[in-house]
This record gives C-alpha cells, structure tokens and sequence, in this order.
C-alpha cells in the first residue's frame, strides 16, 4: 500500500508539559518528582529511572520484611487488565493499588502505573507495568474463628496498554496471567482493541472478568454493553461488574471476583526452578534489571541461574517483588511475578521469553513468545554523525526495555552511518523516537517511514526490501515483479460512518470483497397477513410473516380466534387473507335469540314482525361489525408463529 503517510493513523494529540530539567546531550541528569508518599525519579540514561522505580528500590533494610513463603500458589493471583484505549485500566489499576494500601490515595499522580514521561505527555500507556498488591478476604467465606485473620492473597496486576500499537506487551503481559479483567468503558461500548484483546486472553484459556467502567457517565448504557458482551463474546451478562475508577462506585467488587473467579497459578512448587523472562530494562548501576515470572520451583538471592537462550550463567545479585516500586525480598516463590538482578550488562543477554533455570538442573524450556511482526520500517540517524556511538548505546539501552523494535545498522550517503529499525506501528514508531530523545537525549534524524516490499529480479531472486535505498535506482531494469503487503480486514462500524470509511478505503487502494449488516439483514419473502373478521381488517391483528408459512400461521390464527370469540348475535366470519386472497376461514354461527318467548298465543303477523325485526338489527350489526373480542385473543395470537 505504498509507506505509509502520518495520516493514516489517529495519533494522540501530544500534551506538553512544561520540561522543568532539560537533558544534557546524551549525558547523566537525575530529576526527582515527589508525590505524596512516593520519591519517583526520571531521567535519561538511567533508563530504569524512566520507569521510576529503577534506583528507587526500597530500603535493603526492608528486604524480607515481606514474608512471601505465607503465600503458596493458593493465595496467588496473576491478572492483567485489558481494554480499548482510554477505557480506564490504569485509572481502575490506580483505584486497586489505594485500596489495597499500596499506594497512598490522592498519591497525586494519577495512572500510577503510566511511570514513562512519553505515557503522561500523551496520556497512554505504551508499556505493561507490574504491581504487586495483598489483600485480605474472606475466600468462599470460610469461616474464621475468633481472633483469627482474615487470610491474605497476594495479587500481581498488570497494566496493560489499550492501543494496537503496544499490544506485543499485552500478549506477553497474558502469559504471567490466569485471569483478565477485560474492561468495556460504559457509553463506549465494545471497541476495535477489546475484540482484539479479548481474543488474545480468550487464546491464552484466561479466565475473563468484564468490568463495565465509566458508569458515572451520563451517557453510559450498560445495558447495551452486556448485551455487546454477550453477543460477541458470550460472556455471560451477570458476570459483568459496573465500576466507576473515577467516582469509586462498585470497586469493592472487584477484588473479590478477581479472588474467587481466577485460579491460582499451576506451577509446581516441587519442581527444579523455570522462569519466563517478561520484560527488561537497563539500570546504570545494577546493569539489566529482569522481570520474572517463576512458573516453578523457587528462586533465592545468591542461587546461580543460567539463560536458555544465551547459554550463559549468572549470579542472582537481588531479587523482589514491584510493591509498587522494587522491593527486595530475597526470594521468590512458585506463581509469583517479581524483579531479578543478575549481573547481566547487555540486551542482547535479556532476550524476552527466555527461561531461567537452576545453573545445574535440566529443564524443558518455556514456549516463549511469538516473535514482534514488523510493519513499518525506518532509518533512524544521528542528527550530528559524530554521535553514532551514543545513538548505538542509547538504542541498545531503549531495545532492552521494548523488545519488539527491530535494530539493524545501515549507511546512507547522506546521512551518514545509522540504523533501520521495524516497529509495530506508526505510533510505536513516534513513541520510540520520543523515548531516544527523553530517556537518552538523543537528537535523531528518521526517514520516512515505509512497509516491506518484496521484489523479485529478473534471476529469479526474490528480496525483501525495507530500504527504498536497497533499490536500484531503475528497478524496471532489473525487477520482474514486485509484491506489497496487505491484510484481509473486517471493518465493523456504525452505519453513519459507512461512507466515510468506504472513502478512506478506496483512496489507500482498498477492495471491498463484501458489504454487509452485522445485525445479519438479509433478504426475504415477506408478506402481510391480515385477520378479517366479517370482512373488515383488523389492523392490530395483522403480522408480517414469510410467504413459506403464512398458510399455517393463516390457519392457526383463525381457529384461535374462533375458540376464543364468543358467539354472538349474529354469524361472524373469520378470515386471514393476503392480499385479496383469503388462505383461512372460519365461521361462529349466530346465537339465535328467542324473540317470541314472551309471545304467548297471539296472531302469526305480529311474530313474523318479531323474527323480521331480529333479521333486522342482526343484519345492522353484521354491517357495523361490531364483534367483541376478548382480550385473552390477543394474547393467544402473540403465541401463534
Ligand atoms: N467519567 C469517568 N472517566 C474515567 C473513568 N475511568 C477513567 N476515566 C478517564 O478516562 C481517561 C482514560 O483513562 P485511563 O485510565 O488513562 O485509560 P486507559 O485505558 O489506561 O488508557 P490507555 O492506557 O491509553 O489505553 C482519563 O481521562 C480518566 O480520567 C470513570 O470511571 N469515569
């Protein structure tokens, strides 16, 4: 489809705060924002500092004071919150961090969790973030004896970003997970990213809680939203929880479902330790800090664990849990997500889902993740050629904390020595230049975007090409055939927007293979039965019906109507036509009125006059068809089909 021009994506308007501590070219500088309870520093190369816990661990006098051996896999669980962008997950993530007491209510930073400077400038999340919460709570309501607590749980959530861009970090945020839950903002209804994400939990067999948010809104329609639930996902409507994270209404429902509906993790506590690698990043001063998930086994500050991937050995320095900044605890246990520090210095030694194992156990190794699909490539150079080798560290440094950006190095004429990197969209693409700039100072020149080609030369080679560079600068020459990506999309939309879209479609060179209502319209033979009783029509007795069972439905109308009419003084007809054809008829003999029971004797004349005045006013009423029918008719008819 050609590269892709910035318009072809809706990016967030870029909200700019004032820059209090500007950073020195590619050099050191720390700031530190005080919240409430919280120091948080950010910073540019100490890239841990964009995350705001790296340097910030607590105290080491704290370590062990968390006793994690009290939470067997039992009184574990792993969830991830989900949704389309802006629906309130780390809004809703900020509520559960103060109602467990993990964090201080009005801690003054709203969406705790959105720790980067680029996630408050532009007010998404771009990256997961775990927390580690306890909370006591009465599990199926077990009875306590007096004076004893209520158990506690430990619960990890991960923040997970909205838009499509990120969602690598929420397919690998899935794999610590057994539950999601799957938020749905109230007027909003189901977006583009909750189908998308609720099939990504849905594949990964996790238990899905929907949690219908912004119910404070004045528009908000819950309702509607379950019905959407149900309708695309078959999730069960009385499942569905009804929050408000702004207001605070229904949150206290929400740990308690997340205790009772998702199960513990499955890990073996038994078994020798494995470790999926989740997610990295680069701290000066204690090298590659890793998040793990120990799927089994268990891991202790000091053991020595080996990397599947690299094959190399390394010594466990530190290691935690995020409550909600680093936490030493010295240990971790089967099914819990935490922080390990082992001496690696380089990315390439923190390959994201890796398994981590005892140095001297044999293990199978965990799946892993899928690896990232590219789908936009760029050149990305120094802006002054002299600083290749710092625009090589800073990018090394950005690739450990975004796993999915690929790196390779390329040269141009003009611009010198650089890079070609592959991200997963547009905005990735815009967020990790912004990343560069803030977390590294990096000044940085990109080329425009473009998605990979394929070519095929005139020997019978095909190449992949993500450099128009690559190019001879004649491809006729030389090129035989050429190929561009392209997807098979399904565009769901509300009817009003239909043109518009169909436009943008066939503007970028879109084919509309088909067309068609989600409510499933489609075309009929339809036809208008309508109920006669003594020749005239009654209206709200008519039905619309298809042609293929009027004749039943004509049928059974009539005999209906006729049990359930009383017989009157005169003969009534009931008929169900369409059209002019009648395909139904029944009749009610008239009741016969003994108008000459009082007529005792008597000449013959005046009971003829009798009988012909009954004829009469019978005829009169047949005439003005005035039947009388029971209110229980109606009903029957509704039943009728
Ligand atoms: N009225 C109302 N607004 C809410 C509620 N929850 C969140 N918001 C607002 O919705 C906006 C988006 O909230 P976020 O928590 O950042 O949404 P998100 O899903 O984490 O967004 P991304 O991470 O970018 O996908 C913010 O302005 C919130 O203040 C709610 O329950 N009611």
């Amino acid at each position: 489809m050609g590269s892709l021009g910035r318009a072809s994506r809706t990016l967030k308007p870029l909200k700019l705060f004032p820059r209090a501590h500007t950073p020195s070219k590619f050099g050191p500088f720390t700031s530190i924002l005080k919240g409430n309870e919280i120091c948080t520093r950010i910073g540019n190369n100490h890239s841990g500092l964009s995350h705001g816990f790296a340097s910030h661990s607590r105290q080491s006098s704290e370590e062990n004071v968390i006793d994690l051996s009290q939470y067997p896999t039992e009184r574990i669980r792993n969830f991830s919150i989900i949704a389309h962008v802006d629906h309130g997950k780390s809004t809703l993530a900020d509520r559960l961090l103060e109602l467990t007491g993990t964090i201080k209510r009005g801690h003054g930073q709203p969406q705790y969790l959105d720790k980067l400077q680029v996630e408050r400038e532009r007010g998404i999340t771009v990256k997961a973030q775990t927390a580690t919460m306890f909370h006591k709570y009465n599990f199926h309501g077990t009875e306590i004896s007096e004076g004893q607590d209520q158990p506690s749980f430990l619960l990890n959530l991960i923040d997970t970003p909205g838009h499509v861009d990120f969602s690598y970090e929420v397919s690998r945020s899935l794999a610590a997970c057994q539950g999601a839950l799957l938020v749905v903002d109230a007027a909003q209804g189901v977006q583009a990213q909750t189908v998308a994400n609720f099939y990504l939990a849905f594949e990964s067999n996790l238990t899905i809680i929907p949690v219908i948010n912004k119910i404070d809104q004045p528009t908000a329609d819950p309702d509607r939203v379950k019905a959407q639930l149900k309708s695309m996902f078959d999730l069960d409507p009385s499942d569905a929880l009804l929050t408000s994270a702004k207001t605070g209404q229904g949150l206290e429902q929400v740990l308690p479902a997340v205790i009772e509906r998702i199960p513990p993790p499955p890990g073996k506590s038994g078994s020798p330790l494995r470790m999926l690698l989740l997610d990295s990043y680069y701290d000066e001063y204690k090298g590659v800090i890793c998040h793990v998930a120990v799927v089994d086994g268990m891991l202790h500050k000091g053991d020595k664990i080996s990397s599947v991937g690299t094959g190399q050995a390394y010594e466990v320095f530190d290691v935690g849990i995020m409550h909600p900044e680093l936490t030493p605890t010295g240990v971790l246990h089967t099914g819990q997500v935490g922080y390990v520090v082992s001496g690696m210095r380089s990315t390439k030694e923190a390959c994201i889902g890796d398994t981590l194992y005892h140095s001297r156990s044999v293990v199978e190794p965990l799946p892993g993740f899928k690896p990232a699909k590219h789908m936009v490539f760029s050149g990305v150079y120094p802006a002054d050629g002299s600083d290749f080798e710092a625009l090589n560290h800073a990018i090394e440094r950005l690739t450990c904390n975004d796993a999915s950006v690929s790196v390779t190095k390329e040269s141009s004429t003009a611009l010198g020595l650089g890079f070609r990197c592959g991200f997963l969209g547009l905005l990735h693409m815009d967020v990790f230049h912004q990343r560069l700039e803030q977390e590294y100072g990096a000044h940085v020149i990109s080329t425009v975007p473009t998605v990979p080609y394929i070519f095929e030369y005139s020997d019978g080679s095909k190449v992949q090409v993500q450099n128009p560079a690559a190019l001879p600068s004649n491809p006729k020459q030389r090129v035989t055939a050429c190929w561009e990506p392209t997807v098979t999309a399904t565009i769901i939309i509300p009817s009003e927007y239909v043109g518009p879209v169909i436009t943008l479609c066939s503007e970028r060179r879109g084919q509309q293979l088909e067309y068609s209502f989600v409510d499933r319209y489609q075309e009929s033979d339809l036809v208008k039965l309508d109920v006669l009783l003594n020749g005239q029509s009654v209206d709200a007795m008519a039905t619309i019906v298809h042609n293929l069972k009027a004749q039943r439905v004509g049928r059974e109308l009539v005999e209906k109507l006729k049990k359930f009419i009383d017989r009157q003084m005169f003969e009534i007809t009931i008929q169900a036509a369409i059209g002019s054809k009648v395909i139904a008829r029944e009749t009610i003999s008239a009741m016969r009125k003994n108008v000459l029971a009082k007529c005792y004797g008597g000449d013959v004349s005046r009971k003829r006059k009798l009988l012909e005045k009954q004829k009469e006013g019978k005829k009169r009423m047949k005439r003005i068809g005035s039947v009388d029918i029971p209110q229980e008719a109606f009903h029957e008819l509704l039943k009728v089909s």
